[in-house]
């Protein structure tokens, strides 16, 4: 299991070069908020051979917008492009993920393309994690993430239980994609997380002391590092 840490700024990225994957967002702009291009040229410019992560966006149903807002994320640097989908409609869904593969991957196919839901999508009237993840597994997707949409404080395990979650993870396995697990975690949260055993787990609040507004703080990455390699 491998820990992404989410800075919004090249200073905060200086903060978290320990982490396994340095994600790029702008948590002004939502959950998975879209930070400028020259921010993640300028954190992959720093983070070496370590991969960078980059949120494009919580998005409408927008698939030609999702594709530009891809491959520029993808232009800029980012290794694994990220996006959210902040709408109901499966037909919309398969429309956006198709477009964001297709952006990406005859030009960067090396590139991962992460597909997220939300574990609070009742509440957002939004669509499933399960429905999202099996059409992300037929149009191409890399990963299949879950995130919090809207961030209260309340951790992803608020919204879905550690089954759940257990089951999302499998049957990602079953659709050829990796599992990605977020959504305003905390440091209780890491053992039901290494028993659901997802590829990445994402943090931002967790290391920012737990108010993602603040600013990331070096020593409680180091904390959540040992804890998800112990
Ligand atoms: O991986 C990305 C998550 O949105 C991290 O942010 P959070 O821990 O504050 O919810």
């Amino acid at each position: 299991m491998e820990l992404l840490v989410s800075p919004s700024s090249l200073e905060e990225a200086k903060l978290s070069l320990s982490a396994d994957i340095v994600d790029v967002k702008r948590p002004a702009e939502g959950s998975l908020g879209a930070n400028f291009p020259w921010v993640i040229r300028s954190i992959k410019e720093i983070t070496g051979e370590k991969p960078i992560s980059a949120a494009i966006g919580d998005f409408a149903p927008k698939p030609g917008t999702a594709a530009l807002a891809a491959y520029g994320a993808a232009c800029a640097g980012a290794d694994y492009v990220k996006i959210g989908l902040m709408f109901s409609d499966a037909e919309d869904a398969r429309q956006v993920i198709r477009a964001v593969v297709k952006a990406i991957k005859p030009e960067f196919p090396e590139k991962t393309v992460v597909i997220a839901a939300y574990s609070d999508y009742e509440r957002l009237l939004t669509i499933s994690p399960f429905d999202m993840a099996a059409i992300a597994g037929e149009e191409g997707a890399d990963i299949s993430m879950i995130d919090t949409g809207l961030k209260d404080g309340k951790s992803t395990f608020e919204f879905m239980d550690e089954a759940a979650l257990t089951s999302f993870t499998r049957e990602n396995k079953k659709l050829g994609m990796k599992t990605a697990l977020a959504g305003s975690l905390v440091f209780e949260d890491i053992s039901p997380l290494k028993r659901i055993d997802p590829d990445i787990i994402g943090v931002r609040g967790m290391v920012c002391g737990g108010d993602r507004s603040c600013t990331i703080q070096p020593e409680l990455v180091e904390k959540a590092l040992a804890m998800v390699r112990s």
